[in-house]
């Protein structure tokens, strides 16, 4: 009979093992936090930022590298391989008495020894060498001979078993093929409790998701797969990967995170830091831009959401900047110098055209817009003013013309009615403007349909945003060009920095000139000429960049910050749900195109959202997007799949379900409404010291969170619990959710697929599939 895992006769070994790494770890974090203490205690001087910046440089780096080391109380390390040596230059242990193999712990984070050597003793799990410890299987082992499974709970080491893959017998204490080890490890995983955070699932990927995870394509990774099958998770220790491998790129351009709602990132939130990655920037869709809250989706109509996401918007809000862009209805008169001067409407259309015709922003064309109107006042004022009586030319010199050029700038009443006709305008008060007036509706969608016109009438509360609102107020901020006015800003800021820069570089030159000056007289006094001296290393231009004010913001807080930032990698999770307006805002913080996105068209609960991913993606990449599919479902038991999949092929015939991990569950319980109490006590009995979600129709929400909502019963409407995972699910009334919207069998499929154990229906009316 084989050994139980716990029953390993290396279980010892294996904590001993653990115990001496545990031991560098430990010593490596004392050191960083006394550097942290002797940084915090530094004084630094008020009157010279340069040293407060340095001194918060220094502490967010050693607090970010104590960070790193936090995986030491989560599990340090949880495999080992045994496998054929291909780089003998990279100092690994061997494994005793067989010099051809390396012996690989992988681990949450690397270590190697702090000598000259800098031998290896634990594998950060996304460097290439760990690689085979996901790959290998009897069939394609990948060099490795034996791989091991190590559990831990904190410090101490609970389970160990072992594969034999390749070469030589069984391990004295294994399985043959491995495949039990293996899934033990998996199920172990997946069966344990859930609580509000996911964690992470470093030590049981599977080689569907690692090649996902570490895939190099330089486009757009499209992650499409049925509920449960691992899709988030393969975006976060993707995202753990990337800033890996590309730490320098992309600690500099950040990585920004979508998601749902805002429950779903506060559930994702403990997966990166959990692997030693902190800094990302998480996001839902309405809270993309800096300064606006917005209301979940569910605020606004169906029809609204489909209207709001449609590319039509970009038609209509084009149309109400332009409706703003106005000219009087008779002349406005001007008393200058004793002499009428009018700005008359034919001056004002011919100028608009003029700023129109530059194509700029509408806010960086209202300085052509403003020199238009000027050079038509004076040209009319000097026909008027310089006109020969005997009919000959124009009496005026140009310098004349020049003078009644700049005395129409500067007078104010003329700014002013310039400023009107052409105002300077925000994303907020042009969308605030439309949604608030029904004329300015009409005006600006005169080529739609009245539903189209009253789905995006807001009188009473025009901006009281939702997430619908966000990209058009991203897109309007385009077509205002605030993102040049902010360029612009930030030139002259650049202007600035480089003034001050150059008497920066000036000061240290005068530096080095009185260095060198006393140098000559030290070689004079007989100094030895091949000692290098300060000048000889550094110029003036390096000097001053070892003084350069930097902010002391993170990347992360700086991209967070700013509406305009590039990121280097963007991630986005129930990517289905994004219209083709929110596409265009999330593109927009991606120009290098580099995008990882996980979806499923299947759950997707917006009217406008994704149907098809070349429709939402050529657009923007033509074909460089890449389609990957997971299969297995790790979350529901199987009960549950069937009704999924029941529901599935009503949503998307033909479309197959995944495979389902688990067989059992806590199994399906029915209650009629009245026992509605009864059953969410019971839910909560089943579950534990788990976590019981309460999925209901929008209108129940508010009364059944009153009535049952706790810190372990988490009460929402679908949307809220997209992307979440419960280990009991408790369904009320499920046909209201699929009457709710044309979309609503694909919400009852979402709502379905949240529990990981038991799903109780509670009632009346006959279930909807
Ligand atoms: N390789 C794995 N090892 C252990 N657990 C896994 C593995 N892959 C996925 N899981 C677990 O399965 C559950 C479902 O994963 P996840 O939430 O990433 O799925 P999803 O595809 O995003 O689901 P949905 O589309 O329904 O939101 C999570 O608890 C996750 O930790």
């Amino acid at each position: 009979m084989s050994a139980t895992p716990t029953e390993h006769p290396d279980l010892a070994a294996e904590q001993e093992h653990l115990d001496d790494l545990l031991a560098v770890v430990d010593e490596a974090r004392e050191r960083l936090t006394e550097r942290l203490r002797t940084a915090q205690r530094r004084r630094a001087d008020i009157d010279q930022p340069q040293t407060l910046l340095e001194r918060d440089h220094e502490t967010h780096e050693v607090a970010g590298r104590l960070d790193e080391f936090s995986a030491a109380e989560i599990g340090l390390f949880f495999g080992r391989i045994d496998v054929d040596d291909d780089e003998p230059e990279n100092p690994v242990t061997d494994v005793p008495g067989e010099p051809a193999l390396d012996r690989r712990y992988i681990g949450r984070i690397g270590l190697h020894t702090a000598d000259d050597e800098m031998r290896t003793l634990l594998m950060d799990w996304r460097a290439p060498l760990a690689r085979p410890f996901y790959l290998a299987t009897t069939l394609h082992p990948e060099g490795v001979h034996v791989r091991r499974h190590i559990r831990t709970r904190g410090r101490t080491v609970t389970a160990v078993a072992d594969e034999r893959l390749s070469g030589g017998d069984l391990p004295p204490h294994g399985e043959h093929d491995g495949s039990v080890a293996r899934e033990g490890a998996l199920l172990h995983a997946v069966n344990r409790a859930r609580d509000r955070h996911m964690h992470d699932i470093v030590d049981t990927i599977v080689a569907e998701q690692d090649r996902i995870i570490r895939e190099e394509h330089r486009g757009v990774t499209v992650v499409q797969g049925g509920p449960g099958t691992g899709k988030t998770a393969v975006a976060l220790h993707r995202t753990a990967y990337l800033l890996y491998t590309w730490r320098e790129q992309l600690s500099n351009t950040g990585v920004l995170i979508i998601g749902p709602n805002p429950r779903f990132l506060d559930y994702i939130s403990q997966v990166l830091p959990s692997l030693g990655e902190t800094g990302v920037v998480l996001a839902t869709p309405g809270s993309l831009l800096p300064g606006v809250t917005a209301r979940p989706l569910g605020a606004e109509s169906l029809t609204a959401q489909e209207v709001k996401g449609s590319l039509e918007m970009l038609e209509i809000l084009g149309q109400a900047v332009r409706d703003l862009q106005t000219v009087p209805e008779s002349s406005l008169d001007f008393l200058i110098d004793g002499v009428t001067v009018s700005l008359t409407p034919q001056i004002a259309r011919q100028a608009r055209t003029r700023a129109r015709r530059t194509r700029r922003p509408h806010n960086l064309a209202r300085g052509r817009f403003r020199d238009a109107v000027l050079d038509l006042m004076r040209d009319a004022m000097a026909d008027s003013i310089g006109a020969d009586p005997l009919g000959g030319e124009n009496l005026l010199t140009p310098a004349d013309r020049e003078q009644l050029r700049a005395d129409l700038a500067e007078e104010s009443d003329v700014a002013e009615a310039v400023d009107a006709l052409w105002p300077e305008l925000t994303a907020e008060e042009v969308l605030a403007g439309l949604y608030g007036s029904r004329q300015a509706v009409d005006s600006a969608a005169a080529d739609y349909d009245e539903l189209t016109r009253e789905s995006l009438l807001r009188e009473d509360r025009p901006d009281d945003w939702t997430e619908a609102d966000a990209p058009l107020l991203d897109e309007l901020a385009e077509i205002l060009g605030i993102a040049g006015a902010e360029e612009a800003e930030a030139e002259e800021a650049e202007a600035e920095e480089r003034r001050r820069w150059q008497s920066q570089v000036d000061e240290a030159q005068e530096a080095l000139d009185i260095l060198s000056g006393s140098a000559y007289q030290d070689l004079d006094d007989g100094t030895d000429a091949e000692i290098l001296m300060a000048y000889d290393v550094i110029d003036a231009e390096q000097l001053a960049e070892r003084q350069r004010v930097r902010s002391s913001m993170s990347t992360a807080e700086r991209a967070a910050a700013d509406r305009t930032w590039a990121f280097g990698h963007v991630i986005v999770d129930e990517a289905q749900e994004l219209s083709a307006m929110a596409w265009r805002m999330i593109f927009r913080r991606s120009p290098n195109r580099w995008m990882t996105l996980v979806g499923d068209p299947a759950q997707t609960g917006s009217p406008a959202g994704v149907e098809d991913w070349a429709g939402a993606l050529e657009p923007f990449v033509k074909d460089r997007w890449r389609l990957h599919e997971l299969t297995v479902n790790y979350r529901t038991p199987s009960d549950i799949s069937d009704i999924a999949a029941r529901i599935l092929a009503e949503v998307s015939p033909g479309q197959e379900a995944p495979a389902c991990l688990r067989e059992t569950g806590s199994g399906i319980r029915e209650f009629p409404t009245t026992e509605l109490a009864e059953a969410v006590a019971r839910a909560r009995e089943t579950a534990d010291d788990g976590l019981v979600g309460v999925i209901a129709a929008p209108e129940r929400v508010t009364a059944l969170q009153q009535a049952h909502g706790t810190d372990t019963v988490l009460v929402s409407d679908v949307n809220g619990a997209k992307g979440l995972e419960f280990d009991e699910v408790v369904l009320v009334e499920p046909v209201e959710i699929a009457d709710g919207s044309p979309q609503g069998l694909n919400d009852l499929y979402v709502a379905v697929t949240r529990a990981t154990q038991g799903l109780t229906l509670v009632h009346d009316l006959p279930v909807p599939w």
